[in-house]
């Protein structure tokens, strides 16, 4: 890694040249901030007090060394001067003349090193692990060596692990020998060793001790080294789990979405036309605590608190990369002896000789392996290594977190629906409620031979009997057998982000890119992976909630992911919205190279970015190729493991989210020009981490067009104006009836979900992109890859003067002939180029004819079908003209 890579300036010192301010008494000038900025920080990869604990504790492994060998030789004769009977420790400071007078014979230690070393060796060695405690000094140069030289000699936690174990089973062991050799001295298993076998042995008895011991020992090799027993007929029934094959591969914990079940309020029929509620443990009046998840008596509003939820984990396996043996050439037979018939003329018979065994070159793994041993994993967090998620308490916390639902407002809207479908001979067998945050579920269960259809269809009816705007009914809930009406609650309840995002459920998420959008309909929190999506369009009319959606998008992801791992890319045409994560360009943003401003307003800017992201896409397809991998994740876990040489492109890929808030406006202005990459982004950039996120207000077809609603198969509907606007968003109705506010609903695929947006508000957001942008920065934003628009591109390759051709201009010419593909991403890789000097070599080979124009983001025209005939042409052009 290049030393370099670490140097990024911090955000704070913006003012190191200024003069200090001054305050209204022009008194003190010095502000304390750029001090404690420069004090070293404690950071285990980074910075001074690291390199000086690193150097303690090598010294410290070499005096105990040398202590403890001492104490081999000199424990005798420093026995009095350590022995706890005579003060031990309390010697340490002691004059010779009080240690006299303490009954100490000789006050002069014999240990090499001194009081300390007789003191620190006896208190190992006699008074604890005996000999075994030399692994100490093992530990300390393990830990010393790696803080000081950033080497790592052996993994830290399985040295401490083995080490651990090693002390207690050697001390334990050597005192088992013990009592078999009583002629050797007592403190080679120390104190420890010595009592644990008195306690062992008084328990289980000696030929117990020995087996528990070799058990022990047994273990540890296997947990080790997985040593093979090979009995004559070993059976491997049962479905034994592997062992890890090495210490890397532990298995993955899996996230599984957080169940919370509230469980509803119930009415069952007992009479032909009342309904009563189901009590299961008290008498009285129903009410349901969605906590206890009982029904409980109250005449007071239902009130449920946050819920808790329960989450579980699930393991996979990871499987390892495949190491290829070295193959090895065979040995030439050796040519046999000839029989000449004509016996007269001389026969030299020529031997071949055998040529040595070639080892075929053991592929990159055992390099990367020597390489991860050497520095570690590559941290693409290295860089800014001291960076802080943002704490929670940024956010603030709207409303009480309960939802509180007068029972009288429960029973009367069932008693309604009830009613109504009575009116229309609907007989009802069961009703249960489910309350959320904003709108209340009843489900029914109609008597047998009640067709579906016929509620469906009373919609307008049950809509007006209940005074209600927003009712929405679900014929029949998929997967329940039931059908729901779900009913705006009187007094809806907030869902604050900070009430979402301390959940466990978001704390705990393996999502790749997790994005919390609010509670369900049981008030359960609801957290999706953008990744998986996995591009999301957005649509709401004005007003509805829809810019709140998109920054509690983007504060999800600013609260779990490090800026090294994500970036963002942000179109905002209405130039107000997202100016507010200007501030953390320097960490999250990524921009064209020549812009000023990384929030990009302007629609001829939107283009070259878009088609930017497609040469980006392209790019990344190309390293993923060459990696052989299929997806980002895969790329970037063989990039960590170093298998991959950044001197030959690769690099730490991030995700990349684009987020473009009014979508319309970007049609409408240019049309087919915007609509075609980010078609082409939303087919393709699944793969390799390029994920959009596009919200409009005016959800009409002219604007989501078949193509691009074809490839946004996630689409989250705030309330729209009509019907059709719902089926275009959704293609079905439902995003008319919401009640708006944050109230969405959700299609993945067939499911339709509806959820409270949670809320957060706009100088929360400030105070996030504060906390982030205040911190240490990279040197400017992630730079997307040049692209010069057609207008701008068509207007001078004609003028290359031949002279000024690139040195490498001929080798490029050979390779995009040999590749027929006009990349200038291949150039850049195969030739080692930075992008911007490969592109002007395409720019070169454009001019000189070998390649087509410039084709948007796919690659150029190559002109050239063979190496001969471009061979001519390179000649024909180097002859110097007139
Ligand atoms: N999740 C929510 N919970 C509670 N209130 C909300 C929520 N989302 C939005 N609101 C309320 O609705 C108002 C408008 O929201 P927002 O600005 O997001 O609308 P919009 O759809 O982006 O409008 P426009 O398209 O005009 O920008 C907010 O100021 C807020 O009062």
């Amino acid at each position: 890694m290049p030393p370099k890579a670490n140097q990024f300036r911090s955000n704070s010192f913006k003012d190191d040249n200024k003069p200090g301010r001054e305050t209204a008494g022009g008194e003190r000038r010095r502000v304390s901030k750029p001090v404690l900025e420069k004090l070293p920080q404690f950071d285990l990869n980074n910075g001074r007090l690291v390199k000086i604990i690193g150097l303690f504790f090598l010294l410290l492994s070499i005096f105990f060394f040398i202590s403890f060998t001492a104490y081999l030789f000199t424990w005798q004769q420093d026995q009095s001067y350590v022995s706890p009977a005579n003060g031990g420790w309390h010697n340490l400071f002691k004059t010779q003349q009080e240690l006299i007078e303490g009954g100490i014979k000789d006050p002069i230690v014999d240990n090499w090193m001194g009081k300390l070393g007789a003191l620190l060796s006896n208190q190992f060695i006699y008074e604890w692990f005996g000999v075994a405690s030399y692994l100490f000094v093992f530990i300390f140069l393990v830990i010393g060596y790696r803080m000081l030289f950033k080497v790592r000699l052996f993994s830290l936690g399985k040295t401490l692990a083995y080490s651990a174990f090693c002390i207690l089973f050697l001390s334990v062991a050597i005192g088992f020998a013990h009592g078999f050799m009583s002629d050797y001295p007592h403190f080679l298993e120390g104190e420890v060793g010595f009592w644990t076998n008195r306690l062992l042995n008084a328990q289980i008895g000696e030929a117990g001790t020995g087996f528990l011991l070799v058990f022990a020992g047994l273990t540890v090799l296997i947990i080790a080294y997985n040593i093979d027993f090979k009995l004559p007929e070993r059976k491997t029934k049962g479905g034994l789990m592997p062992d890890h094959v090495d210490g890397e591969l532990t298995p993955q914990p899996v996230d599984l979405e957080d169940e919370i079940l509230s469980e509803p309020v119930e009415w069952r029929k007992n009479s032909r036309t009342k309904f009563e509620p189901i009590i299961e443990e008290d008498e009285g009046p129903l009410q349901q605590n969605i906590i206890n998840h009982k029904p409980v008596i109250a005449t007071e509003p239902v009130e449920t608190e946050s819920v808790v939820p329960r989450s579980s984990t699930h393991t996979t396996l990871v499987h390892n990369t495949m190491l290829h043996e070295p193959v090895t050439l065979m040995p030439e037979p050796l040519m046999e002896e000839a029989v000449s018939a004509i016996e007269d003329i001389p026969l030299t018979v020529e031997e071949t000789r055998p040529q040595e065994e070639l080892p075929i070159e053991k592929e990159t793994p055992k390099t990367a392996n020597e390489l991860v041993d050497k520095f570690g994993t590559y941290d693409p967090k290295l860089d800014l290594s001291g960076y802080k998620l943002p704490p929670l308490d940024l956010l603030e916390n709207y409303g009480s977190n309960k939802i509180s639902v007068d029972s009288g407002e429960l029973e009367a809207n069932k008693n309604k629906i009830v009613e109504t479908l009575n009116h229309y001979n609907i007989e009802i067998d069961k009703i249960k409620a489910t309350i959320g945050p904003t709108v209340t579920l009843y489900e029914i269960i109609p008597a047998p031979g009640v067709r579906i259809s016929k509620i469906k269809n009373l919609e307008d009816d049950i809509a007006l009997s209940l005074a209600a705007l927003g009712i929405r009914i679900i014929a029949p809930m998929p997967g329940k057998g039931t059908i729901g009406i779900e009913v705006p609650n009187q007094h809806p309840e907030m869902v604050s982000m900070r009430s979402v995002l301390a959940t466990e459920k978001f704390q705990q998420t393996t999502m790749d890119l997790p994005i919390a959008l609010g509670k369900t309909i049981s008030n359960e929190v609801f957290i999706a992976d953008l990744a998986k999506m996995p591009h999301l369009l957005v649509a709401g009319a004005t007003g509805q909630g829809k810019s709140v959606g998109i920054n509690a998008i983007l504060v999800s992801l600013l609260y779990k992911r490090h800026p090294a791992e994500l970036k963002f890319v942000l179109v905002d045409p209405k130039k107000v919205e997202l100016t507010l994560f200007r501030k953390i360009e320097r960490h999250f943003l990524a921009k064209l190279p020549d812009e000023a401003d990384a929030i990009i307003t302007d629609t001829k800017k939107v283009i070259n970015t878009l088609n930017s992201l497609c040469i980006e896409m392209d790019q990344r397809y190309d390293l993923l190729k060459d990696a052989q991998v299929r997806n980002l994740k895969e790329y970037n876990a063989k990039f960590i493991n170093r298998k991959l040489n950044p001197n030959e492109g690769h690099r730490f890929l991030p995700f990349i989210v684009l987020i473009v808030d009014e979508f319309a406006d970007l049609m409408m202005t240019a049309g087919k020009e915007v609509e075609t990459p980010i078609a082409r982004l939303a087919q393709l950039a699944r793969a390799i981490g390029i994920h959009l996120v596009i919200a409009t207000q005016r959800p009409s077809v002219n604007i989501i067009t078949g193509t691009i609603k074809a490839n946004f198969p996630a689409r989250l509907a705030f309330r729209v104006l009509s019907k059709i606007d719902s089926r275009t968003i959704l293609d079905s109705g439902g995003a008319d009836q919401l009640i708006g506010r944050g109230d969405m609903l959700l299609a993945t695929g067939s499911d339709l979900i509806r959820i409270q947006c949670a809320f957060v508000d706009t100088p929360e957001v400030e105070q996030v992109s504060d906390f982030i942008g205040n911190q240490r920065g990279y040197a400017t934003a992630m730079l997307l890859p040049e692209y010069v628009g057609e207008g701008e591109a068509g207007s001078s390759p004609k003028d290359f003067d031949p002279d000024d051709r690139d040195p490498m201009f001929e080798d490029a010419a050979r390779l995009i002939v040999l590749h027929q593909q006009g990349s200038t991403s291949l150039v850049q890789r195969k030739l080692k180029l930075g992008y911007n000097r490969a592109g002007r070599i395409i720019d070169q080979l454009e001019a000189a004819g070998i390649v087509g124009p410039f084709e948007g983001s796919k690659a150029r025209e190559v002109l050239f079908p063979d190496e001969y005939s471009l061979e001519r042409h390179l000649e024909e052009i180097a002859k110097p003209r007139g």
